[in-house]
Order: structure tokens, then C-alpha cells, then sequence
């Protein structure tokens, strides 16, 4: 019998004999089985929202969650009631700090061919209610789709809220201000609109990218049928076991060639490129200027590359021992937005964001992750697109310092897109 029937056979019954227990407002049960299907697959089959999918970088587990129990709109609360309860809490913070966490009702975390299914139930609302609400996710528990190939689906860009003119002209205004003002550096950024015939299924979409965008975390955030956010990207915000977090700078950027000499001479030169290093530089000082009072310790590992399929970054990780007591709350809001996405100083340089970029940046270059007792992690919600119907917006940025050409840095930018527009057929190039 497949597994997930087993599974589902499982949960039916222990609805059955599940009895509220009035000292526990929230119920968790789990299940174990061995797992060869792919989560994205079963999330094809699944109606029931949010969906939510986080494959993490440097190891070989995957979080894949469907509906909800609780929401939390503060970090704060969030935090509290992960340490309260003991339970994991998924979701992340746009890129303004608007907070989204939640529990779902379903949770499925992936170790290699290992599967936890954890079910939670509200014994705060009535049981009958809460098994309506269960019974058309149990319905589908078992269910999988196949993926469907899109590499004959056709991109034609549609809009774009920066054409390359406009900008060289933001880029044009950054630097006027990194001369004459305190901003050391802004990450700029950009949103390109595409028609995609046919229709893209986020789920294809994300599982292509796995197999080609190798060294990043995958995820896939989907608050309701309409539109789904989804994307590949090379930088961890930050992962934590009990009080030791590891962070890291993902800064300055050279294209990748197919040709390994030439590659690297394009590595070499990018480590000893000055515009880069301090690029690069001014991310580590901007995290570790606000871990400074959250920290027992703090280490920064050398300048190496970090190699991807269009490009490759300088990278640094920043090691840090957390003082006793600090939460995930504090991390979060501490780290987020770093100077990778956001600029230095901070808060003049989200202000030249939000006056200048002509979008919004929503869940692009926020973070999603999970908070659990033990451990968190999250990654930085780069190189990724929002998929509504048959229109992608895919967004891409680049940090902005003394030196920065605008034409370069637009050449920058639209190779970080190609991550993921490569993915399909691309009709139009402006
Ligand atoms: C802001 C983005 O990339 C950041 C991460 C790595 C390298 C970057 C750069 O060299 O500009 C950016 O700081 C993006 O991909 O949208
Ligand atoms: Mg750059």
C-alpha cells in the first residue's frame, strides 16, 4: 500500500478516538513513514490553503505545510507561542517587516526518505467543526499529480517597472546620494511583468528550478488560490541551533562562464575586486553593527565565492553565539532586511527604496523559514516571482555603492532574473 494512504488510515483514525483535552488548547498528532514521492507533487494535488514548501539549502530536508490553525501578525507572539507550546511555526516577514506566521493544520517535514506528518487541532473551537474542517484535506491526503514539462511554455515580457533607461537613471540618483548624503549603499531593485502561454503551475515551475538551480533553498508561499510566490535563492538569512546562529553576507556579484578558465578568472577577479569587497564588506558590518547586543560572540569567516548557475557571489558566513534568552523575535527583526537587500544605513536606505522603486516589493526580498524550540532558519526571499494565472513577475536586484556603473549593474540584475526566467522559453528580450 503507498504510503501516504497509510498515513491517511492513520490520521482517520485517530480522529476517531481523539479526545479533547481541555488543559491543551492545541493538539499535535504525528505519524512516520518512509517517503519516495515528491512534496511538490503532492502539493499539485492539494486545494486547501496557504500551502506553503521550504527545501533548505545545505541539507536534505523539506518543509511542506497546507491550511491553518493560528496566525500570528507580530514576531513577537509568534516566538512566545513556539516556546510555549514547543510546536514549529512556518511564514516570514515581507520585505517592509510585515510578519506573517502561522501553524497549519498539516505539516509534513521531509528527512531524506523519512516523512513526519504532524496534524494539529484547535481544541478551542467545537471538534465537529474541526473535523469538517479536516475531512476535505484528509480526503485529498493521499493524492499526488504529476508534473507537467514546461519547457515548451513561452515567456513574453510584458512590463517592466524600470526599462533599462529609467533605470540608469534610479542608479543615477542612488549614487547622487551616496555622495552627498550618510547612504553608503541601496539595493535597488526591479520587477519584470510576463505573459506565460500556457498557463504556469507554480508547482512545475519550482520543481524545475530544483533541479537546475542547485545550492539554494526552494520555497513556495501561496495564501490563497490566486497567486503564488515562489523562488530559488543562494542566501540563508540565518539558521540557528539553540543558542548558536550562523548568518552570512551574499554581496557582489560576476557572471558565471560555461568555459571554466574564463570562470575562473571572473572568480579571481571578483575576490579581489574593491567595488565588490565593499559591497560585500558593508553587509557584514550591517549585521554585525545589530547582533552586536544580542551576541556573546561574533565571527566572520574569510571572503570566498559562492558559485550559482548564472552567477557567483562573494560570500562570507558570520558565526555568533546568542546571548542567553534571545528569541527568534529579536534575530528576525535584528537581521531583516540586511545590507544584502536592503542598503547602509538602513533605515535612509529603505527610505530611497520606497521613495524610488516604482513597486512593491511585498514577499521579494523578505525572508521565510520556521521557528522551533531548538532550531530556526530562514532564507532570504531573492531571485524568486510571483506566478498569477498566466502572468509571472519575476524581480531581481543589486546593491548600489561608489563605482557602480547603471549599466552594469542592469546587466547585473538581468542575469540574476535569468535564474529563473531560463526556466521557460523567453519570446521577448527588451
Ligand atoms: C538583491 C539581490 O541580490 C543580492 C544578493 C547577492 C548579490 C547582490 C549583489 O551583488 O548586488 C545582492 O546584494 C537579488 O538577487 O535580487
Ligand atoms: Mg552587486
Amino acid at each position: 500500500m503507498d504510503n501516504l494512504q497509510s498515513l491517511k488510515r492513520q490520521v482517520e483514525q485517530c480522529l476517531l478516538t481523539h479526545q479533547p483535552n481541555p488543559q491543551e488548547t492545541i493538539s499535535m498528532y504525528q505519524f512516520h513513514v518512509d517517503f519516495y514521492g515528491h512534496l511538490l507533487s503532492w502539493l499539485k494535488a492539494q486545494s486547501t490553503y496557504p500551502q506553503f514548501y521550504f527545501n533548505l539549502r545545505d541539507s536534505a530536508e523539506k518543509l511542506c505545510a497546507i491550511g491553518k490553525v493560528r496566525s500570528f501578525s507580530e514576531v513577537f507572539s509568534a516566538n512566545q507561542f513556539v516556546q510555549q507550546s514547543g510546536f514549529t511555526l512556518i511564514g516570514g516577514l515581507t520585505f517592509d517587516g510585515a510578519s506573517c506566521f502561522y501553524l497549519p493544520r498539516l505539516l509534513f517535514q521531509q528527512q531524506q526518505n523519512r516523512l513526519t506528518l504532524s496534524v494539529f487541532i484547535d481544541n478551542q473551537v467545537a471538534f465537529s467543526e474541526e473535523k469538517a474542517a479536516i475531512a476535505p484535506l484528509l480526503d485529498n491526503l493521499a493524492r499526488y499529480m504529476a508534473f507537467d514539462d514546461i519547457h515548451s511554455n513561452r515567456l513574453q515580457l510584458i512590463d517592466q517597472a524600470h526599462n533599462q533607461a529609467a533605470w540608469c537613471n534610479m542608479v543615477q540618483s542612488a549614487l547622487q546620494a551616496l555622495q552627498h548624503t550618510e547612504l553608503n549603499k541601496v539595493v535597488l531593485a526591479n520587477a519584470s511583468d510576463f505573459q506565460c502561454i500556457p498557463a504556469l503551475n507554480a508547482k512545475d515551475f519550482l520543481r524545475e528550478s530544483e533541479l537546475v538551480n542547485t545550492h539554494c533553498y526552494h520555497f513556495l508561499f501561496a495564501q490563497d488560490a490566486e497567486r503564488c510566490f515562489v523562488g530559488s535563492s543562494p542566501e540563508c538569512l540565518y539558521q540557528r541551533q539553540d543558542n548558536h546562529l550562523i548568518t552570512e553576507a551574499l554581496a557582489g556579484t560576476a557572471f558565471v562562464h560555461h568555459d571554466t578558465q574564463q570562470n575562473q578568472q571572473q572568480a579571481d577577479w571578483l575576490l579581489h575586486d574593491s567595488k565588490n569587497q565593499y559591497e560585500n564588506w558593508l553587509v557584514v558590518e550591517g549585521i554585525c553593527q545589530n547582533l552586536k547586543h544580542y551576541a556573546q560572540n561574533i565571527d566572520v569567516s574569510p571572503l570566498s565565492i559562492k558559485q550559482l548557475r548564472q552567477v557567483q557571489h562573494l560570500y562570507r558566513q558570520i558565526f555568533v553565539e546568542l546571548a542567553p534568552h534571545i528569541g527568534d523575535d529579536r534575530c528576525l527583526q535584528a537581521i531583516h532586511p540586511t545590507a544584502a537587500i536592503s542598503g547602509l544605513p538602513q533605515q535612509i536606505a529603505i527610505d530611497f527604496i520606497q521613495k524610488t522603486e516604482k513597486f512593491d516589493r511585498t514577499w521579494y526580498a523578505g525572508t521565510l523559514g520556521f521557528i522551533s524550540p531548538q532550531r530556526a532558519e530562514f532564507c532570504v526571499t531573492i531571485r524568486s516571482a510571483i506566478i498569477e494565472h498566466n502572468k509571472i513577475r519575476v524581480f531581481a536586484g543589486a546593491g548600489i555603492v561608489e563605482g557602480s556603473d547603471p549599466l552594469l549593474e542592469w546587466q547585473e540584475i538581468e542575469r540574476k532574473a535569468m535564474g529563473l526566467i531560463s526556466l521557460l522559453q523567453s519570446t521577448t528580450t527588451q
